[in-house]
C-alpha cells in the first residue's frame, strides 16, 4: 500500500522539470523535421520560454518547410530558433547569469544572443549537427565567452500522461 505519511521520492530533479518543459514548448512546433524548445531559468524561476517557429504575424501557411531547394524556397531565412524567441520572449530584460534548456545544441547565431544577453549556462540534450561548422563556430564563441554547455541525459522516462482518477 501507497505511504502517505513520508515525503516522495520519484520526484523530478530541477534539470528534468526545466529540459521537460523546454521539450513540451517544441511540440508547439510546425516544422516538421526538427522541434526545438527552449526554456530560461534564474534562480530556479522560468523566465523566458520558446520553439521554433516563424515570427509572430507570419502565417505557419504561408511559407515553406522544405529543407532543401532554392534559399527562399526553404524554411531557413524564415524561422526564428527556440533559444531566441526565449530570449525575445523573456519576461525580464535583464537575463544575466541565467540558465538556458534547449534540445539542440544552439547554432552560431543562437550562441551570439545567448552570450550578449549574459547567460552563463547551456543545457542541451542533442548534438546532431556537431560535425557542422556553424556548432564549430558556436563552441568557440561558447567557449571564449566562458558560458559552459552541458549535454544531459535523454530523460527517456519523463512521459506526460494524466490518471483519469486525477480528474
Ligand atoms: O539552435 C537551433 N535552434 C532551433 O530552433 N533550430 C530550428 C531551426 C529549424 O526550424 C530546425 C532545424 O531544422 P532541420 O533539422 O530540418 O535543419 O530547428 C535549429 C537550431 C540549430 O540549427
Ligand atoms: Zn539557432
Amino acid at each position: 500500500m501507497e505511504n502517505l505519511t513520508k515525503k516522495r521520492e520519484n520526484y523530478i530533479s530541477w534539470d528534468e522539470y526545466f529540459m521537460g518543459i523546454a521539450i513540451l514548448s517544441s511540440k508547439r512546433s510546425k516544422d516538421p523535421n526538427t522541434q526545438v524548445g527552449a526554456c530560461i531559468v534564474k534562480d530556479n524561476k522560468i523566465i523566458g520560454m520558446g520553439y521554433n517557429g516563424l515570427p509572430r504575424g507570419c502565417s505557419d501557411d504561408s511559407f515553406p518547410w522544405d529543407k532543401e531547394g532554392d534559399f527562399l524556397n526553404t524554411k531557413y531565412p524564415f524561422i526564428v530558433h527556440a533559444e531566441l524567441n526565449a530570449i525575445l520572449n523573456s519576461i525580464k530584460s535583464d537575463l544575466k547569469g541565467s540558465k538556458i534548456y534547449v534540445g539542440l545544441f544552439p547554432c552560431n547565431e543562437c550562441a551570439k544572443a545567448i552570450i550578449q544577453s549574459g547567460i552563463k549556462e547551456i543545457f542541451y540534450l542533442s548534438d546532431k549537427y556537431r560535425d557542422s561548422d556553424i556548432f564549430k563556430a558556436s563552441k568557440l564563441m561558447l567557449d571564449n565567452a566562458n558560458v559552459t554547455y552541458t549535454q544531459l541525459p535523454p530523460m527517456k522516462d519523463i512521459v506526460l500522461q494524466i490518471d483519469p482518477d486525477y480528474i
